[in-house]
This record gives structure tokens, sequence and C-alpha cells, in this order.
């Protein structure tokens, strides 16, 4: 049998200062304790800048415009379940303030450091992707 095709959208947010938000997959889920971006899983009928719009405002109460949303790369990846097409994005600007609204714990890293954090495992080339077009920032985790 085929292994059926999840498509998922997800966003860097890199703020001022060109640091990304990864947020932590909370106790109860796959994969719980991993790093991610933040977004989720395209609905019929919607266009993943929408997906992210919908999931950014539910996770982080953020507001991104559609318009500040820009492609990055996507991921492909083959999980045991499922393959995974991830379009990826990038946001630099958008309305509120960054709260977590389900628990999950969040960090502002630095795109190099994001590659030393424990990720999913398709997020990992994206990690190296990012880090390579983004400012170089301290070298270290805080
Ligand atoms: N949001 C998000 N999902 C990712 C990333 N990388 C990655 O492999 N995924 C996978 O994409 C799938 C969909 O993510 P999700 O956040 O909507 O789904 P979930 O498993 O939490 O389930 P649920 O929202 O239905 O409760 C998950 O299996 C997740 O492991 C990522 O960077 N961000």
């Amino acid at each position: 049998m085929k292994t059926p095709v999840l498509w998922v959208a997800a966003c860097g947010l890199i703020d001022a200062d060109g640091r990304v938000l990864v947020t932590q997959r909370p106790d109860g889920r796959d994969h719980a304790g991993l790093w991610e971006f933040p977004g989720g899983k395209i609905e019929p009928g919607e266009r993943p800048e929408e997906t992210l719009v919908r999931e950014l405002y539910e996770e982080l109460s953020v507001e991104p415009c559609l318009d500040c949303l820009e492609p990055l790369t996507f991921a492909s990846h083959a999980y045991p379940d499922f393959h995974l097409i991830m379009p990826t994005y990038v946001c630099r600007q958008w309305d509120g303030m960054v709260r977590p609204r389900e628990g999950q714990a969040t960090k502002w890293a630095w795109a190099e450091d994001i590659v030393r954090l424990p990720l999913l495992p398709a997020d990992i080339p994206l990690a190296r992707h990012l880090a390579a077009r983004l400012p170089k920032g301290r070298r270290f985790l805080t």
C-alpha cells in the first residue's frame, strides 16, 4: 500500500535581530520534546498561506498578513506512516505579541543555533537552509 502524503505549512518568524522562533512539541504529541517551526496541516481548499495565518493565530496569537509570508523552500520527508510535503515560509512582520496558546515552549534562536536543537527530522535540512541565509548571530544558545 502507498504511504499517504501529508501536506503541512510551516513558517519561520524572524525578529528584528534576525532570530527565528521555534516551538517545542508538547507532551502527548508525536515527537514530544522536539523543536519545530510553527504551522500545521493544510486543510482541504486552503492555500498554505491561509493555513499559516490560521495556525499562527491559533498557536501563538500572532497575525501575519498574507503578503508578509515569503516562500523559502519545502521539506519532503518520509516518516514511517506518511510522506510529509511541507512548504516553508519566512515572515518578518506580524500583528500581535507571540503568546503560546497550546502549552508549547518557544525559543527565539539564531539561525545557526537552531541546527543544534533536537529538531523534527524533516526540519533539519530546513534549519540548515535558514542558517545559510540569515545573518550570523551569537554562536551559542542562551
Ligand atoms: N507544524 C509543523 N509540523 C511539522 C514540522 N516538521 C514536521 O515534520 N512536522 C510534522 O507535520 C505534521 C503535522 O503537524 P501538526 O502540528 O499540524 O499536527 P499534530 O501532529 O500536532 O496534530 P494535530 O494538529 O492534528 O493535533 C506532524 O506530524 C509533524 O510532526 C514543523 O516544522 N512544523
